[in-house]
């Protein structure tokens, strides 16, 4: 004990008030403000094991909220101590570091609900704590808080459950003790005292006077007042809601100045010397005359009659002081309830419905509950309170001491049993059913007739007198305990913390909790609605039967029972306050009141547990499944198991750390934390790779998805590409099946099928052509291949569609009697070059003005062959006229766009062969035709279709304009420069 009690001295004067046993935190109030709790201390602990950094609460909190973010279990962290301790501090540093840790993101919602769990604690101290002997700020009540988060473990809201008020604190207050700070909180803001009709010091308050001290130094209720406002604006109270709070506080003020007068013993008035009466009537909304007779008389119903009866002096104090703690008790239930809707998961679910559908209940619970009290005069509630802290320390000796030790008996590791003292005796002497204090209380508020406190004690005497916990008078009469002291009410508790003795005076009164009905049906029907929604049984008739309401006892029972339920559901982590001395003192290290601490707090067999235990435990398969990612393990082990002790083993061996490591039967035990960080860190790191590995095959597992719905989509749209092509080609197929598709529209097609529909049109033509000339006599097909090949030269000249290719094409014109009558003379001619020139046949024949080198016109007969053409003189037996022109010479043909008989053959001497052919009939394309078949092997021919023709005479280049004019015949005029005139007789 020295050393340990040595240790913490020690670490108290160097500032280090936070010490480790094993998991559990004990923590030694250092009564001032220490530089730990700042952003720098926050980052340092933030993600960190818990045995990396000096102890610290941070380190608990992190831990807590590690187990949850890591391992997905729920968490809860425990704080305990004498009341002065420590404990709400050290629940409010949790709150700030859950806080300030979680939200990276910065969402506007997290930092509401951050906001207004923080901004709680006000209202709940306010209206929750007051000033006792030992603490300045204590809590009068137990809480319970639940943080929930959502999956990206952001706090989303929480729940505040809340364990026996201190009531009875509202009208009775020890000396040197406050009632509730909202009293003078209400009373330091002079401003609106008005509104409330508090025209007195607070000093002039009975309900608020009784301890003597409502000023303390150590307290600025003005400014407090200031803080409490803003939180409630903050949680979102209206400013009605706000004016109701503090009205219900006024009129409790008020009803503790009413006084009763005696009248003949047995009933009583109301003494009328000030104007509390019209006051809280006008707070309450509430006729004046409804609350008087409330105060002073009981309505009463028996057999389906109801009557009024007066109340004596006693009783119309009993009933005032009983509305006030009820007034009380419910407008602290109300704040609580309404702090958890705005906090409600539910609601906050509704705002994000996106977080309703992925959201799971991930949870951390703070429990802050009032510390074992010792006071001159212990009552029920200290009893409660006692009992409350018992079954906590039973929770920690049976999830630390028992538990462990029980586990390595059976885990058959070799352990030499620790003592510690067990509680549970006291727990059954207070809780057990039927036989326990409780219930042997409760049955005395059932036994109808005179039953006081003393006949209580008698019967709780007679049932313990045997138990070792258990005293009082009657029993131990010689014990020097009960020297002066009014024996006849007290009996004493060996708690687990320490001896009380507890006086039985009120105990029947404060379990039944009586408020009489007629109460509740006053404020019931107060026009506030506010105020009319905290009392809801008020709505029942006086005639319907009620059944009696469970005691404070019972109630109280059963909350502690569930409370270690819950508790025991989660993972727990304890924090043991310890105050240092009794005069809050910085610096001031009472060894014989810490010793007192220690010992009955169980930290002595807590550090004998530790040193001799282990740190950890785990289950093989749990074991093995965390740390089968480790690197260097990874590739032995199979993914799929097994999960046992070899398996274990070889992961402890890699690692090195098998001297520090012992096997249980189905647990692995790990001595030093050491050790597990070193696992932790090996797994994080393993995490990593882990993290590579799932990303790749999730990334390649998107890309290939992403690449099959193309695939897809692709085979998707071909076929329904060919299913629209496949329609249009039937569409096409129907319409030109019957005939050859003339006066046809061609169909219009779908942008994709633009390009093949323009070679279906082209196919579509060959076919049609070949189709006409199919049904042409065999004669005429020639002739239709070379209009077709005209055609494709003649695209620019319209007349040749117009006319020339209905014409019939004879070639050599001049074998015709009609075309020339000199037959004779030209044949022989012909036959004279044949035989010179050996070609074959006579393609083409006309006569023709020629233009020659000198820009003179000629008279000749132009004759094409399938080796030359020759201009034959016509008026000279049609001799030839210079040499014959080889078509070897001939590049390029033009012609006019318009329906002119001009032809210009280019050769490659650049002297070209110009001249208009003298027909009626338009023989340009035939002649076209003609030279473009004997050409159609040369790569270089070309034919030009220009509305002016240019053309090379004698290497000079001209343009031939085309002028028609009132003139008999054909002209060539040489004009400007390089123009030459085709001057045309305008017979248009
Ligand atoms: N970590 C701390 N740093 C500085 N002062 C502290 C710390 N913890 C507690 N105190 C001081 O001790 C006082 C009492 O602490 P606190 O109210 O938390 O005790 P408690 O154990 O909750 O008491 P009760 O059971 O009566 O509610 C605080 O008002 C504060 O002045």
């Amino acid at each position: 004990m020295d050393a340990f009690i040595q240790n913490l001295k020690l670490r108290f004067e160097k500032e280090r008030i936070y010490t480790y046993i094993g998991e559990v935190l004990v923590s030694v109030n250092p009564y001032r403000e220490l530089p730990i709790y700042g952003h720098n201390y926050i980052t340092s602990y933030k993600g960190c094991e818990m045995f990396e950094r000096p102890a610290h609460i941070f380190a608990v909190a992190e831990a807590a909220y590690r187990i949850l973010k890591q391992r997905l279990i729920n968490s809860c962290i425990v704080i305990s101590g004498e009341s002065g301790s420590g404990k709400t501090e050290a629940s409010k540093i949790i709150l700030r570091y859950i806080v300030a840790v979680t939200n990276i993101s910065n969402q506007a919602e997290i930092q509401r609900i951050s906001n207004i769990l923080i901004q709680t604690n006000i209202i709940l101290e306010t209206f929750g704590n007051s000033r006792t002997n030992r603490n300045d700020n204590s809590s009068r009540f137990g809480k319970y808080m639940d943080l929930n988060f959502n999956y990206k473990f952001d706090p989303i809201g929480g729940k505040i459950q809340h364990y026996l008020l201190e009531k009875s604190r509202v009208v009775k207050q020890q000396l040197g003790e406050r009632n509730f700070h909202s009293f003078y909180q209400l009373l330091s803001n002079k401003n609106i005292l008005q509104e409330y009709g508090l025209h007195f010091k607070p000093e002039d308050y009975y309900y608020i006077n009784q301890g003597q001290c409502c000023k303390i130094d150590r307290i600025n209720d003005k400014k407090d007042y200031e803080q409490v406002i803003e939180a409630f604006n903050i949680v979102g109270f209206t400013q009605n809601e706000i004016s109701t709070i503090w009205k219900i506080i006024a009129v409790i003020l008020h009803l503790g100045n009413i006084t009763f007068t005696d009248i003949d013993g047995e009933h009583c008035s109301i003494v009328r010397s000030n104007d509390q009466l019209e006051w809280i009537s006008k707070l309450l909304e509430c006729e004046q005359s409804d609350i008087s007779s409330a105060l002073t008389s009981r309505v009463v119903a028996a057999r389906n009659e109801v009557f009024q009866t007066r109340q004596n002096i006693t009783r119309a104090y009993y009933g005032r002081d009983a509305l006030s703690k009820a007034l009380y008790e419910r407008l602290f239930e109300w704040l609580i309830k309404y702090i958890n809707k705005t906090l409600s998961r539910d609601d906050y679910e509704q705002r994000n419905s996106f977080h309703k559908r992925i959201y799971s209940s991930f949870v951390i619970g703070v429990l802050d509950i009032y510390g074992f009290e010792i006071f001159e005069n212990n009552s029920f509630e200290q009893l409660c309170i006692n009992y409350c802290n018992e079954k906590l320390q039973q929770l920690f000796i049976e999830l630390v001491l028992k538990q462990e030790q029980d586990e390595y008996e059976s885990e058959n590791i070799i352990w030499q049993h620790i003592d510690y003292f067990n509680n549970k005796i006291i727990c059954d002497l207070i809780e057990q059913p039927r036989i326990g204090i409780l219930a042997n209380l409760d049955e005395a508020c059932q036994i109808v007739g005179t039953i006081t406190d003393e006949i209580f004690l008698k019967s709780i005497n007679k049932t313990f007198k045997n138990h070792k916990y258990y005293s009082s008078w009657e029993l131990t009469p010689g014990d020097k305990i009960w020297k002066n002291i009014d024996t006849n009410k007290l009996f004493l508790i060996r708690h687990y913390a320490g001896d009380v003795v507890y006086s039985v005076d009120g105990f029947l009164d404060k379990n039944r909790d009586t408020l009489f009905d007629d109460f509740k049906r006053l404020l019931y029907h107060s026009k506030n609605l506010i105020l009319s929604s905290m009392w809801p049984d008020g709505e029942k008739s006086i005639t319907s039967i009620t059944r009696r309401p469970l005691t404070t006892a019972t109630k109280f029972r059963n909350s502690m029972i569930s409370l270690s339920n819950l508790l025991s559901s989660k993972q727990p982590f304890y924090i043991r306050c310890i105050k240092p001395n009794d005069e809050k003192a910085a610096n001031i290290f009472d060894q014989i009141r810490i010793e007192h601490q220690i010992s009955h707090l169980g930290l002595l067999e807590n550090v004998r547990v530790r040193r001799a235990g282990f740190c950890h435990r785990v289950s093989y398969g749990r074991f093995v499944q965390r740390y089968k990612i480790i690197d260097v393990v990874r590739s032995k082990l199979h993914p799929y198991g097994p999960f046992n002790k070899e398996s274990a083993s070889y992961i402890c061996n890699e690692l090195n750390i098998n001297n520090d490591v012992v096997y249980g039967n189905t647990k692995l035990f790990i001595k030093q934390p050491i050790s597990l960080f070193q696992l932790e860190k090996k797994r994080t790191e393993g995490l990593q790779s882990i993290v590579v590995i799932l990303q790749n095959h999730v990334r390649s597992w998107r890309q290939f998805r992403t690449f099959h719905r193309e695939i897809s989509a692709i085979k998707i749209q071909n076929f329904y590409r060919k299913y629209c092509a496949r329609s249009y080609i039937n569409l096409l197929n129907q319409l030109f099946n019957d005939h050859l598709g003339k006066n046809i529209i061609w169909p219009k097609s779908r942008p994709s099928l633009i390009t093949i529909n323009n070679r279906l049109k082209q196919m579509y033509q060959r076919w049609r052509i070949k189709k006409i000339e199919q049904r042409l006599p065999i004669k005429l097909r020639s002739e239709f291949e070379l209009k077709l090949l005209a055609g494709k030269y003649l695209q620019q000249r319209p007349s040749f569609f117009d006319k020339s290719i209905y014409q019939e094409w004879k070639g050599d014109y001049l074998v015709i009697l009609e075309e020339n009558s000199r037959l004779n003379e030209y044949q022989k001619s012909i036959n004279e070059l044949r035989t010179k020139d050996n070609f074959n046949k006579i393609i083409f024949s006309t006569f023709a003005i020629k233009l020659n080198s000198h820009i003179k016109m000629d008279e000749r007969a132009i004759i094409l062959t399938d080796k030359y053409i020759y201009k034959l003189d016509q008026k000279k037996n049609f001799h030839i006229k210079k040499s014959n022109i080889s078509l070897d010479d001939i590049t390029g043909l033009s012609v006019t766009s318009g329906k002119e008989q001009l032809i210009v053959i280019h050769l490659i001497s650049n002297s070209d062969l110009i001249f208009y052919m003298q027909t009626k009939n338009d023989r340009v394309g035939e002649f076209v035709s003609y030279m473009a078949k004997l050409k159609q092997k040369s790569s270089n021919f070309s034919v030009n279709v220009q509305r002016y023709v240019t053309t090379n005479i004698t290497k000079h280049k001209y343009v031939i304009n085309i002028i028609w004019d009132h003139v008999n015949k054909i002209e060539f005029r040489k004009g400007s420069s390089n123009n030459i005139s085709l001057v045309l007789p305008d017979g248009r």
